[in-house]
């Protein structure tokens, strides 16, 4: 838009009205009975204006017009408006119209919105009803009014409508449709222009017309306008409208008068804009009759409001004061809800933006607040540098260093209270904790591991020198990656103190976890980062605890390993040791590759059969069988006694446990083939012997260690504070007790204490004769089950038990009345108990043979059931292995022929008598040993395993015999037994 912006009075205008005083600024002629005189034209611009009008009366009567359509919105009377014109015949003959006297023109408004002429070509392109205005002041359209440069020169009229008027017709239209463009802008509503409306001179001036008879005057009036003829534009025939006559008083107008009013002020408290206009021209004296005057205050509120064009236009129509007031006021109305719309959203943007602006001001108030208190020195900066401290000294790969450049340029982009930042930090925190690049040296000297081993171990030579091998290896290869160690062997035979013990061999940090009843895969891969409480998994938690790289991580219980849900945790394990795989070791939760190549796994089992193969196959097996008695007695007396005795704070005491008392633990209360149980017991008489010790000699003979513990009170043997520069005794414990002081504040005083010398006088002795005073009675009350020869019917099997250890298992049979059916009982298994069925069918089988029938028809188990019962009824029993026992215990039955208990067998059977080969036969002998067994069968086909796998000391004292048959067994069991010796004949194939 090329017209001037906000209707500043253009500069040849600026001259103050004459008059303001009169009392209808600008109103129309004979809008009410007792108005005052119609308002006078503006002042005649100054003499030195290029365009001016000369000064004169408005005339009353002026049929004849150059008609100038108005785009957009109508104009009312008492209102300036700027238009631009750019029509040439319009510019001219307004000029003309200037330079004659007669700057009159009607101003008309288009019907169409986006209509643009300067001339009317059709009446009905214009409403009618439009204003009788004055030219005021005219200047160059071009001439800084913002117009671009090339454009038509064009002309800028500032016109002062004086009154309603209405074509009556067209009688020159325009000439072709113009491209000029005609601007409207709203006139004005400053003070200053309104000031500008001149007043009337209260005398004609010279040469002025004198007003004429209505008709003559209308005629004149037609020929003062004659000479717009000669251009080109539209020149139309109007009639005066006149406002009906009205009461001021009026009830309904005066209604009508202070609604408006009273929206004024509604919109001028929402638009400051608004309030501003209507400020300036309350301070104007006209406006102040704009107030006063109902056609021209609702003529006012439509020409400052934006409504709809055909409103506006129904106000400017509207002769009837009522009406019009009532349209006013619906055009202000809108306005007034438009305004309200405005500022309700404008509220609403500066709520939220006062919002953020007041959490922003008390955060960094609150911020300056701790860190005056101290609480908080801008902790998220200290955090990112103890990060790239951290980061600084490790040796991160490429790939990780990226991942924590980014985690911590997010995290500085992080408010320190958003919960990512927590996740963030967390991570950073693992991140740097991993000991990239942090490595232990290794020892790989074989005389310092021998000696490390032996100093912790007794006996255990052949999983000894297997470490000394893998050393060896290492040494030569300089690593010992790769290898995977797994120890196997019944509970508390030292599988994970001789892990221990490997780590302390090499010099490497260790980390120990338990994988038994693991289900969750996670707790080896980690948790995504995304869970709430996400951890890495173990292997990292490792790391992490150690520093450095290559620990040796000891595994326990792979072969109790779980099956998960999602996911299955004992792939996921060999996910972590498989050396193929484990160089780029993906946790969940770290999401970055961790080589573990330099970690040497060690892991526990008790028996191989339940490990997954895959796992298995990548495990040096070494196997740690159970104790025979007298290494028992070794480990009791060289290391579990000792240990205890110093653990119970008896070091120097002249406490003794007899070797005899330690045979006699062992044999009456721990005859498992591991040295846990017995550990407990003499750490258990140990601790009993503590206390028997202090009782005797009374409290008092030992100073209390925290009797006095404040700081300042260090003159106690006993007890130093930490403040004394006095090496710590050796084993010292650091006690840290709480003292209140006179304030009642908490004092903490570290205080040392040393092991108390125990008096000479005090000797104390573990003997078998007082050592029930110290574990009990015993468990078990004899040497073996039957303390003399058992019945006929009662054999002695060997059986391997669950938990990797081997046990002597008496079996029971008996023959009672009944209809030949077989009972087993003492928690036997599907498998054992069909080994029942094979030895009785064998026996039944080949009763004639064996002499236990006379015909080889007849029914041994006619009118007889057979019970069969293994003692220790509440342990489960499984497996093939019974079968001779079985076997030999249903032939001492029927033949009535007693076994030397003294004989122990094992073998499984079919159902031709062929004895199968069994496992667990190290730990099975191992009991056997345990219990005094003199003679083993064994089947055949396990002498290899037995001569070459199980060590020299555990067979000493036992003599085996290999057997492929049960008749085999029945010669040995038997042997001497005249019917025995007949059995060769007898039963052969
Ligand atoms: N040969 C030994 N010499 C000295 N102490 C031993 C020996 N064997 C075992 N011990 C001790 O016996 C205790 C139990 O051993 P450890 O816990 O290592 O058994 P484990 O074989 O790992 O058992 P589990 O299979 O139940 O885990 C330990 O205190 C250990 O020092």
């Amino acid at each position: 838009m090329d017209s001037p912006e906000d209707g500043q009075a253009p500069p040849d205008s600026s001259a103050p009205p004459s008059s303001s005083s009169s009392s209808s600024g600008g109103g129309e002629d004979g809008s009410s009975s007792d108005s005052p005189p119609p308002p006078p034209p503006p002042d005649p611009p100054t003499p030195a204006a290029p365009t001016s009008i000369s000064k004169q009366s408005v005339p009353e009567i002026y049929p004849q017009v150059l008609a100038l359509p108005i785009a957009r919105r109508p104009l009312f009377p008492g209102f300036y408006k700027a238009v631009v014109v750019r029509n040439p015949a319009v510019v001219a003959a307004i000029k003309d119209m200037m330079k004659r006297g007669q700057p009159y023109l009607g101003a008309f408004l288009l019907k169409d919105e986006n209509a643009d002429s300067d001339v009317i070509t059709d009446i009905n392109s214009v409403h009618p009803v439009g204003v009788f205005a004055q030219i005021t002041s005219v200047f160059a359209a071009n001439s800084g009014l913002g117009a671009k440069e090339g454009e038509e020169e064009g002309l800028t009229a500032v016109l002062y409508p004086h009154r309603r008027i209405r074509i009556t017709e067209l009688i020159q239209p325009g000439g072709l449709a113009s491209t000029a463009q005609v601007e409207s802008i709203e006139a004005p509503l400053a003070a200053e222009h309104v000031d500008q409306v001149p007043t009337p001179p209260a005398t004609p001036e010279p040469g002025a017309h004198e007003p004429l008879p209505q008709t003559t005057e209308a005629s004149a009036a037609i020929m003062q306008t004659a000479f717009l003829q000669s251009y080109d534009i539209s020149i139309v025939r109007v009639e005066n409208l006149v406002t009906q006559p009205y009461n001021k008083d009026d009830q309904y107008i005066r209604a009508f008068m202070s609604e408006i009013v009273s929206v004024f002020k509604d919109i001028a408290q929402l638009n400051p804009l608004f309030r501003d206009q209507i400020t300036n021209f309350s301070i104007n004296q006209v406006a102040s009759n704009v107030f006063d005057e109902p056609d021209k205050l609702a003529d006012f509120a439509a020409a400052v409001s934006t409504g709809d064009v055909q409103e506006l236009q129904d106000v400017l129509e509207s002769l009837v004061v009522e009406d019009r007031l009532r349209k006013a006021l619906l055009v202000l109305k809108k306005e007034l809800i438009n305004a309200q719309l405005q500022s309700k959203l404008s509220r609403d943007v500066d709520s939220k933006i006062a919002k953020r602006q007041r959490e922003y001001y008390l955060m960094e108030q609150l911020k300056g607040i701790k860190k005056e208190l101290g609480m908080e020195s801008d902790g998220k900066d200290k955090m990112i540098e103890k990060f790239k401290e951290r980061a600084a000294s490790l040796k991160m790969p490429e790939a990780v260093k990226k991942v924590f450049d980014e985690e911590l340029n997010k995290l500085q982009h992080l408010e320190p209270a958003a919960s990512e930042a927590n996740v963030t930090r967390n991570y950073l925190d693992w991140l740097t904790q991993i000991p990239w690049g942090q490595h232990s040296t290794e020892n790989y000297s074989i005389t310092h591991a021998q000696k490390v081993l032996d100093e912790d171990h007794y006996g255990l030579k052949d999983v000894k020198d297997r470490i000394l091998e893998f050393l060896a290896v290492g040494k030569l290869r300089g690593t010992v990656e790769g290898k995977i160690i797994c120890l196997v062997g019944p509970p508390g035979v030292g599988k994970t103190s001789i892990g221990k013990s490997i780590a302390r061999a090499l010099d490497r940090q260790f980390f120990r976890f338990s994988v038994g009843g693991l289900t969750d895969v996670a707790e080896i891969k980690g948790h995504r980062r995304t869970y709430v409480g996400a951890l890495p998994g173990k292997i990292i938690q490792a790391l992490k605890r150690v520093g450095t790289e290559n620990p040796l991580v000891l595994i326990d219980e792979v072969d109790k390993i779980g099956r998960g849900h999602n996911g299955d945790p004992s792939s996921a394990l060999l996910e972590m040791l498989d050396p193929e795989q484990n160089t780029a070791f993906l946790d969940h939760y770290m999401d970055v590759p961790v080589d573990l190549s330099r970690v040497l796994f060690v892991c526990t089992a008790n028996m191989l059969d339940t490990i997954p193969a895959p796992l298995l196959d990548r495990m040096e097996v070494l196997e740690v069988s159970g104790y025979v008695s007298e290494e028992k007695a070794r480990i009791a007396q060289q290391y579990l006694s000792p240990q205890a005795k110093e653990a119970s704070g008896l070091k120097n005491a002249d406490v003794e446990l007899d070797p005899a008392a330690i045979d006699i633990l062992i044999k009456y209360y721990c005859r498992e083939s591991g040295v846990r149980n017995l550990k407990k017991h003499i750490d258990k008489i140990y601790r009993k012997a503590a206390l028997k010790l202090v009782e005797d000699l009374g409290e008092d003979v030992f100073p209390e260690p925290t009797g006095a513990t404040s700081s300042t009170d260090s003159g106690s043997d006993t007890q130093k504070s930490v403040e004394k520069q006095d090496p710590p005794p050796d084993k010292s414990a650091i006690a840290e007790t709480v003292t209140p002081d006179a304030e009642h504040e908490r004092k903490v005083t570290t205080v040392e204490r040393k092991p108390m010398t125990v008096p000479d006088t005090v000797h104390v002795r573990i003997t078998p004769e007082n050592l029930k005073d110290y574990v009990g009675p015993p468990v078990y009350y004899k040497d073996r089950l039957y303390s003399k020869p058992p019945p006929p019917g009662v054999s002695t099997g060997l059986g391997y038990l669950g938990n990797g250890s081997g046990a002597v298992m008496p079996i029971e049979a008996t023959l009672m009345p009944g209809k030949g059916g077989l009972h087993l009982t003492g928690k036997l298994g599907e498998v054992i108990r069909e080994s029942a069925q094979i030895a009785l069918s064998w026996v039944k089988s080949h009763s004639y043979g064996l002499g236990i029938s006379a015909t080889a028809d007849e029914q041994i188990l006619d009118h007889k059931d057979i019970h069969v019962h293994m003692p220790e009824g509440s342990i489960g029993k499984e497996g093939p292995s019974a079968g001779t026992a079985l076997l030999t215990a249903f032939v001492s039955l029927f033949t009535k022929i007693k076994v030397n208990p003294d004989i122990a067998m094992t073998g499984e059977i079919s159902l031709v008598g062929q004895v199968l080969p069994v496992g667990g036969l190290k730990e099975k002998i191992l009991a056997a040993h345990r219990a005094g067994i003199k003679t083993i069968i064994a089947p055949e086909a396990n002498r290899p395993d037995i001569e070459e796998n199980v060590p020299e000391s555990v067979k000493t004292g036992i003599r085996f015999v290999y057997v492929e048959d049960v008749r085999e067994v029945l010669q040995e069991v038997f042997r001497g037994e005249p019917s025995a010796e007949k059995w060769k004949d007898t039963l052969k194939y």
